[in-house]
């Protein structure tokens, strides 16, 4: 007799960082019936409703302090436990796929309360205060850098890289166009684009075509001077689906230091400048890219030390050393685990049970 298919349901919202390594693992977990939690109005209602039935439920961050308003949230992710536990037997689901974030913790306490298995992927080197708070009760807690296991010291880690969207692992056509002999710099500000970055890249790139470069930038949907320049060698678009295709054509990338981001950078062997953006939480992305720095795959700038001055010579020395683009191009390429889906589709098969 052929056995049921296993029931998930996979908990994730609100940016491409959270959502795309969750939609290459719900891909890979095909054997699966695969259902979905996620928040209105984020990113999900996009990017999952034509794959997966979305369910949603309003759920709040946990702000810094203890006070009235943490009063407030705590009543209201008791409220959104209760609904998670409602969903999870109404739909009989076997266990919880999480990629953290506020949406995790109501489903890892509604799964637990439960008795289910939940596995929870963490991308950051630094992880989220969710992780760091309930990530002892998770079943298994797979993570994306090394050293984010010193920081889960109560956790059941398990090293898995962060899994990529499947574009990145067979080769792109690239249907821009742009001639095959010339430098190409990638400008990407995570998945809402970096205002910031956007301005220094405006200022620097003339620089950068005199020296025959072009120049692809990324720029979001939140900067008002995105068309501001404009030049035969210059493509800018506020947000673009076969990323892979970029990042393969591309001689060297500037960036901020999201986990998915760099995953990317990795996989594809590319050389990068990054910018980690200052205000994310517990500055996780300073961390990540630390680890890139390391390796020698990336060159890394705190925005508030960067100007317009030393991010043009940079990266006009870079174009021109490139003996050194490709000891950086190698380095990334040392940094990427390219089966991350299928060892998190893995852990996901050995740990939920029918
Ligand atoms: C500001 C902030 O706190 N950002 C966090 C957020 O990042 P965010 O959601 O921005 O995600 P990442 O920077 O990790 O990745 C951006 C993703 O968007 C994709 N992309 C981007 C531009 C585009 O035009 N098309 C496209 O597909 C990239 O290919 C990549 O997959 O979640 C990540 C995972 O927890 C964190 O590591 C980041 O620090």
């Amino acid at each position: 007799m052929t056995k049921a298919p296993l029931r998930l349901l996979v908990a994730a919202s609100g940016t491409g960082g959270h959502l795309f390594p969750a939609i290459a693992t719900a891909g890979q977990l095909n054997d699966c019936q695969i259902e979905w939690l996620g928040v209105p109005d984020r990113m999900e209602t996009q990017l999952v409703s034509s794959l997966y039935p979305l369910h949603t439920i309003a759920v709040e961050g946990f702000q810094q302090g203890f006070g009235l308003g943490t009063l407030r949230i705590l009543g209201g992710l008791a409220g959104s436990v209760l609904q998670v536990r409602k969903l999870l037997k109404a739909g009989n689901f076997q266990g919880v796929f999480t990629t953290g974030g506020y949406i995790a913790a109501p489903a890892i306490l509604a799964a637990r309360s439960l008795g289910l298995p939940v596995i929870l992927h963490e991308s950051n080197a630094i992880p989220g205060k969710v992780t760091r708070w309930f990530s002892p009760l998770c079943t298994a807690v797979a993570i994306g850098f090394e050293a984010a296991a010193q920081h889960l010291p109560r956790a059941k880690t398990v090293v898995a890289g962060t899994p990529v969207r499947s574009q990145f692992l067979a080769r792109q056509p690239l249907n821009l166009p742009i001639p095959d002999s010339v430098p190409v710099i990638l400008v990407m500000g995570g998945s809402q684009g970096a205002v910031a970055v956007n301005k220094l890249v405006r200022e620097c790139a003339p620089a950068w075509f005199d020296a025959g470069a072009w120049v692809v930038h990324l720029t979001g949907n939140n900067d008002p001077d995105a068309e501001s320049l404009k030049h035969e060698q210059y493509l800018s678009m506020p947000f673009y689906d076969n990323v892979a295709s970029l990042l393969q054509r591309a001689n060297l990338a500037i960036s901020r230091s999201g986990a998915s981001a760099l995953t990317e950078l990795a996989v594809t062997g590319l050389p990068s400048i990054l910018i980690p953006f200052p205000h994310a939480a517990d500055d996780h992305q300073r961390f990540n890219a630390e680890v890139f720095a390391k390796a020698g795959a990336a060159v890394v700038f705190r925005q508030s030390e960067l100007t317009a001055d030393v991010l043009q010579s940079k990266v006009l020395y870079l174009l021109r050393d490139s003996d050194y683009l490709e000891k950086m191009s190698k380095a990334a390429a040392q940094l990427a685990v390219t089966d991350s889906t299928e060892r998190l589709a893995n852990l996901v098969r050995e740990l939920v049970v029918r």
